[in-house]
């Protein structure tokens, strides 16, 4: 049995950030054994379509049929690689402070109230609905610091059927008495009892749905013994997952440097030459071995020139959470630099100091964080508008759509390393999709502009300009609304 969409489809291709796939009439198939992606046939006229099918040797019985209306298109599924469930119910809470003095007033004393394993399932349930309503078909979950709290997150994802990865939190100093955890040790072994858990619900993480993620909450709420010992555990196991904050705050990084001077520091495992005089952020994590291709690291606001270098040496990713970074005051991360460095880059929503579950607010705000960088760059020109296509570097530019749709599915992917599975609709890769509509019966009056108009009603044909206008107006204007099916 195989399922055969026949309508509009648009997805990134592996290799290209500046350029996009927009297919008014493409045909795909996806076998309902394995849920892959068996062909696709790029520009089908309906006339064709029972043609095609025969030609692939699919007949009535077989397969079920899907066809799209006008103005609905298929699009990989989002991936968020950062958020925090806990945090979903103080959306919109504290919008004045900056990182640490939020932290303390708004964030601890809500996340430890997931200490009750009623309410967190109640909270959770409903938090992980919305992302996935949202069109979040893979998340990379911060929990809180209780073992069964992130245990019951992990089971909720898992039935919902989401891909995730989800970490229970590593915090022992620099936190409330009311919400710190009473030793490394502690820590480390509510981790590796939360690892064991996550792998019984979804097997090896060649093919597992969620895998369990190590998650040193930042390097300030660690002493240098826990992160010795996570470490230690990461060390032994390549292919668990690490994801921390980095330089996301001015404050953050002066405290970061104070609590850990360049003598305290173990040389890093994979460092050649000699040991730093002068501590980094990055440098941090990766003398304790935590900076590796299956780390992810969010914000990277304010990092240097060397950390630049060396997470692309480690071949980490980075989560570009921008809606967070300009709510919580933290500045404009460099976005175009790290692509031009060959860095992977994904979005992250980074709920609640983002104050939005969708990974539309993330590409809305990554857009304008990448304006802000232009107009702030001391070379700003004001910049042909198709200069945004070419192949000319990413930097102190604004980024173009084709680049705001792969970070917010195939760079998320890459981030993730789940590249080669989803984050395109690609042949060999799993199905992971979203039905997409900017139709008037969705719902979303702002998506209802005068070229849809025309593309919807006056004419019959949506062609791929109009494709293309729509997928625009969906990235900036569109909401779970225009989602119609994840
Ligand atoms: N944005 C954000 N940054 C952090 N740094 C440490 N904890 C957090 C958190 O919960 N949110
Ligand atoms: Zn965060």
């Amino acid at each position: 049995m195989a399922t055969v969409f026949y309508g509009a489809l648009v997805t990134p291709t592996t290799g290209s950030l500046s350029t996009y796939l927009a297919l008014p009439k493409a045909v795909l198939c996806v076998s309902h054994d394995s849920g892959i992606i068996q062909w696709i046939e790029e520009d089908v006229p309906s006339s064709l379509l029972q043609d095609v099918l025969a030609k692939h040797g699919i007949t009535g019985e077989d397969v079920s049929l899907v066809e799209l209306e006008t103005g609905e298109f298929l699009i990989p599924g989002f991936i968020d690689t950062h958020t925090h469930a806990p945090q979903v119910p103080n959306i919109g809470s504290g919008q004045e402070h900056e990182l640490l003095d939020w932290l303390a007033k708004v964030t601890f004393p809500t996340e430890a109230k997931f200490e009750d394993v009623t309410f967190a399932r109640k909270a959770y349930t409903s938090a992980v609905r919305r992302i996935i309503d949202n069109g979040t078909t893979t998340c990379c979950y911060y929990g809180t610091l209780h073992l069964e709290g992130t245990k019951v997150l992990a089971d909720i994802v898992h039935d919902f059927g989401q891909r995730a990865f989800v970490g229970k939190c590593n915090m022992n100093r620099h936190s409330p008495d009311y919400y710190v955890e009473p030793s490394a040790e502690e820590s480390v072994a509510r981790t590796r009892a939360m690892i064991a858990h996550i792998r019984s619900l979804s097997g090896s993480p060649s093919h597992a749905l969620v895998q369990p993620v190590v998650t040193p909450r930042f390097a300030i709420s660690c002493t240098p013994e826990l992160l010795v010992q996570l470490g230690d555990l990461v060390a032994a196991d390549p292919t668990l997952a690490i994801q921390t904050h980095i330089s996301e705050n001015a404050a953050e990084i002066v405290f970061t440097k104070s609590l850990f001077p360049p003598d305290i520091l173990p040389t890093p495992p994979l460092h050649q030459g000699p040991k730093p005089t002068e501590t980094t952020y990055a440098g941090v994590y990766d003398a304790y071995g935590l900076i590796r291709s299956n780390t992810i690291l969010a914000h990277a606001v304010h990092l240097e020139d060397s950390e630049v270098k060396l997470i692309k040496e480690r071949n980490a990713g980075i989560s570009h959470c921008p809606t967070s970074n300009f709510n919580l005051r933290s500045g404009c991360a460099k976005v175009g630099a790290f692509l031009d460095a060959g860095i992977k880059v994904g979005l992250g929503t980074d709920v609640s100091g983002g104050f939005s579950p969708s990974i539309l607010t993330a590409v809305q705000h990554a857009s304008i964080a990448s304006k802000v960088v232009a107009l702030s760059a001391p070379e700003h020109k004001h910049t042909h508008p198709h200069a945004a296509a070419t192949s000319i570097p990413f930097a102190n530019r604004h980024l173009p759509i084709a680049t705001l749709l792969y970070l917010a599915t195939l760079g998320g992917a890459e981030v993730c390393n789940l590249e080669k599975r989803v984050g395109s609709l690609e042949v060999g890769k799993e199905f992971d999709a979203l039905v997409v509509s900017v139709r008037e019966d969705a719902g979303n009056p702002n998506l209802w502009g005068l070229d849809l108009d025309q593309a919807l009603g006056r004419t019959s044909e949506v062609g791929k300009e109009e494709l293309q206008a729509m997928l625009e107006r969906f990235l900036f204007c569109g909401d779970d609304r225009n989602i119609r099916r994840v």
